[in-house]
């Protein structure tokens, strides 16, 4: 089966566990060209394709540390270009024959580099054509260069550090000790770029335009002339966009399937089902298990006990959906209709971010919270998986979904956890409680889009706290519920700062929700970013 670093020219990005390797992997992307990442540890002989080029990236170690990992020796013989990026360009010296040592002073911030002219002449090495004479560039470490292996040659130094950019003689091998993928790097971008066309020479194909017509006929040799797909469908972006991939992909034989599990926003699961089946021709059945969700989630307040019951019952709920399809089939075919295939494959949404996390170098990170679509899933499930987005960020399945003409506000939606309300609940679980905060969760989106901000702001939503408050109304002694509003900015959810909202619609918003929601007498703003908070509040 092709897959997608066949078909597009590849640069490998080696993960050393650098916090800032799937930067890396965007900078690529963003250049139009395909870039995947592995761990460091991941033999040559065990890669299926050919990379164009290989990065690697930053690291926690020291390359002198017993435990230090370490790359597979033979990349440096494929011949193909490598760039070492901090840890990476310790590394290659490491391999090579260089020197690192302890620096002095920890490097931590901005510094900048001066270009080395090459040979006496006035041009400078391919790396930095065009950058001018001095960069500002990101540093982050306490090792350095002490002595660069034979056979290379300074292209770059900075006050403090001599070697902290250099080249092969002769071979297309580079390392530098600063960061070019951070944005405090305000050139780095460039940097990349010239590394990956004009040192690799990759095509600039990775468009979504190009990736649509692969993954449709993908998915086709995949499910084959019969096999049927389900999948589970929240009106998210993610989910609505693999949907309508796979209806464009194989028709009628993916089968939609939204639960409306009791914790969902005002009117949501009337909304998805008129934009899926009428907007974008998506077969999609709405399964009410309101019912055995809040029965389920009855008395419960520890947060990761919600998370628990609610992914579970999905699953319960979904098993449960795809015996029905298979059933009426047979029922169709009993009376004389045409045999369909059997439902083979379970659709999912995950995202490249997900399987980075999975593959990190480091392992798995402490566990903060369970997501609810994460693990568990698969212990005794027949279906197989197909997951079309898997290789791609957030802004790269939305720019597929502008491209699969699904509508613009539902594209730019703001991301809706699984677990729905029942995590921003902070108590016990009612349809009453459900309802307050439907009402007022609606109530701050809409004066948010009313005010135009709701594309600046990543993700807004109200929170129901299960404390009471006094306040006065009409001359009457209240004594009720607080809503907390939040509203983050955030490039992918690993962190987020909050908005600053104009006081004029803060003020509009509180009023509206202390007037018109009964229940609540208090309306407060979360000004926590994350970290230390979380985007969600449990
Ligand atoms: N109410 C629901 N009914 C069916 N499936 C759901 C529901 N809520 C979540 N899911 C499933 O869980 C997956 C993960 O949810 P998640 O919120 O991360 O993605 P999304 O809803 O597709 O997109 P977004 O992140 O923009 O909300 C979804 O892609 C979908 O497959
Ligand atoms: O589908 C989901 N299932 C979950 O269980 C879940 N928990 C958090 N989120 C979303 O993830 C992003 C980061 O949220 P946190 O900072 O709270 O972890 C934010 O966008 C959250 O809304 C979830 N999405
Ligand atoms: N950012 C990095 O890759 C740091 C590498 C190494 N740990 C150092 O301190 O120099
Ligand atoms: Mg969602």
């Amino acid at each position: 089966m092709a897959e997608i670093h066949d078909q597009f020219d590849t640069i490998l990005i080696l993960d050393f566990g650098s916090q800032y390797s799937h930067l890396i992997t965007r900078r690529c992307r963003e250049r139009n060209v395909y870039a995947e990442l592995m761990p460091c540890t991941t033999l040559i002989k065990d890669i299926n394709f050919k990379p164009k080029g290989i990065i690697l990236s930053g690291s926690p170690y020291s390359v002198y540390d017993k435990d230090a990992p370490h790359v597979d020796p033979t990349v440096f013989k494929l011949g193909i270009p490598i760039l070492g990026i901090c840890y990476g360009l310790q590394e290659i010296a490491w391999n090579l024959g260089g020197e690192v040592t302890k620096c002095d002073h920890r490097e931590y911030g901005f510094a900048e580099i001066q270009i080395n002219k090459i040979g006496g002449g006035e041009s400078v090495d391919a790396l930095f054509e065009g950058l001018g004479e001095e960069m500002q560039v990101w540093m982050s470490h306490g090792d350095q260069l002490s002595q660069p292996p034979p056979d290379f040659h300074v292209i770059g130094h900075t006050k403090t550090a001599p070697y902290a950019a250099l080249a092969h003689n002769t071979k297309p091998l580079y390392g530098i000790q600063f960061h070019p993928e951070v944005t405090h790097s305000p050139r780095g971008k460039e940097l990349i770029a010239k590394f990956v066309l004009s040192i690799c020479k990759c095509r600039q194909n990775w468009t979504m335009e190009e990736f649509i017509g692969k993954e449709i006929s993908r998915i086709r040799d995949i499910c084959g002339q019969r096999g049927r797909v389900i999948g589970a469908v929240s009106g998210g972006v993610d989910s609505t966009v693999a949907a309508k991939l796979m209806h464009e992909a194989i028709g009628d034989r993916f089968h939609a399937i939204m639960v409306d599990n009791g914790v969902l926003r005002l009117n949501e699961a009337q909304q998805v089902n008129e934009m899926l089946n009428r907007d974008l021709g998506v077969n999609l059945t709405v399964v009410d298990a309101s019912e055995l969700f809040l029965s389920r989630l009855e008395g419960i307040e520890d947060p990761e006990q919600k998370r628990k019951i609610i992914g579970n019952t999905f699953i319960n709920v979904f098993e449960e959906e795809a015996a029905k399809i298979e059933a009426a089939a047979d029922e169709e075919a009993k009376a004389g209709a045409a045999a369909k295939g059997r439902v083979e494959w379970l659709l999912q949404g995950t995202l490249y971010p997900d399987v980075i996390e999975s593959i990190s170098f480091k392992g798995p990170s402490a566990t903060i919270k369970t997501h609810h679509n994460v693990g568990g899933l698969l212990k005794d499930m027949k279906l197989k998986l197909i997951e079309p987005l898997r290789e791609l960020f957030k802004d790269e399945v939305r720019a597929l979904g502008r491209l699969l003409s699904i509508p613009v506000p539902l594209v730019q939606r703001h991301p809706f956890p699984g677990p729905g309300l029942a995590i921003r609940i902070l108590g016990p679980i009612t349809r009453d409680q459900v309802k307050i905060l439907q009402h007022a969760d609606s109530i701050y989106i809409e004066e948010i889009r009313k005010a135009n901000l709701y594309d600046q702001i990543s993700q807004a939503f109200a929170v129901l706290l299960p404390v009471k408050a006094v306040g006065v109304m009409g001359d009457q002694r209240t004594y009720e519920q607080v809503i907390a509003l939040r509203a983050v900015q955030s490039e992918d959810f690993m962190t987020a700062d909050w908005f600053v909202f104009p006081a004029d619609v803060l003020r509009r918003i509180s009023s509206r929700i202390t007037n018109e929601v009964a229940g609540i007498n208090r309306v407060t703003y979360d000004i926590s970013s994350k970290p230390p908070a979380t985007v969600e509040w449990l």
